[in-house]
């Protein structure tokens, strides 16, 4: 049985435990992150990222967000250090956003919603794939960064002017020669959790790690990000806008704090 599943009033987020029980676990992303409840853990390393533009593949339309994926049969673009043990390589990374500027990230801090969430996608390589990672508790980690209002995002433009040949779901486009550090902010500062994916199979494999600082993005780089569909082309369309999860309950997890 196909497990459907989109961000629409008869398949989004609150149908999702009906095709996807674990909707309901003990684990679930994303949250609310209250930063005066985060407890700074002295004992966190810092953030030990190393992409190789090399790695960068393509742009796809999945039909739920676009994604730049990268190849990752090797340590070429690693994420180490900070909250997790081991060396987790670069899959993909992709965006949430909202349909206006007052709402799209899927994290929120103390209640505040931003326009945008990116996320880096990471699998543990004491694992033997990606499949295989997304499986276990320690299997992924996704960098959140969020995007607030402002000034143009020169970093965000090579991704944005591909955008055009991606419109439909299921498009997709060479994407090459690419740092994705070049879109994070100056700080790695990051609050950390136990979480899961946001999007189904929702499995609880991700730790999360969240930057405190945004970066930017202008009104016009939105509109762009708005102008995708979630459809295929034949298909009536419909503007890929709103593809987030809200925060979800914390159930006694802790978050903390990579900094004071
Ligand atoms: C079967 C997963 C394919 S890779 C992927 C993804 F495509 C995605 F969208 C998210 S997310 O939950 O939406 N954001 C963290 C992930 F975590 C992922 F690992
Ligand atoms: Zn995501």
């Amino acid at each position: 049985m196909s497990h459907a599943w989109g961000y629409g009033p008869n398949d989004g987020p609150d149908h999702w435990a009906e095709g996807f029980p674990i909707a309901n676990g003990p684990r679930q992303s994303p949250i609310d992150i209250v930063p005066t409840q985060a407890q700074h853990d002295p004992s966190l390393k810092g953030l030990k990222l190393k992409y190789d533009p090399a790695t960068a593949k393509g742009i796809l339309n999945n039909g739920h967000s676009f994604q730049v994926d990268f190849t990752d049969d090797d340590n070429s673009s690693t994420l180490a250090g900070g909250p997790v043990i081991g060396v987790y390589r670069l899959r993909q990374f992709h965006f949430h956003w909202g349909s206006s500027d007052d709402k799209g990230s899927e994290h929120t801090i103390a209640g505040t919603k931003f326009p945008c969430e990116l996320h880096l996608v990471h699998w543990n390589t004491k694992y033997p794939n990606f499949g295989e990672a997304a499986s276990k508790p320690d299997g992924l980690a996704v960098v959140g960064v969020f995007l607030k209002i402002g000034a143009a995002n020169p970093r965000l433009q090579k991704v944005i002017d591909a955008l055009d040949d991606i419109k439909s779901k299921g498009r997709q486009t060479t994407f090459a020669n690419f740092d994705p550090k070049t879109l994070l902010p100056t700080s790695l500062d990051f609050w950390t959790y136990d979480g899961s994916l946001t999007t189904p199979p929702l499995l609880e494999s991700v730790t999360w790690i969240v930057l405190k600082d945004p970066i930017s993005v202008s009104p016009a780089q939105m509109a762009k990000f708005r102008s995708l569909l979630f459809t295929p082309e034949g298909e009536s369309p419909c503007c890929m806008v709103d593809n987030f999860r809200p925060p979800q309950p914390l159930k006694g997890r802790k978050v903390r704090a990579s900094f004071n």
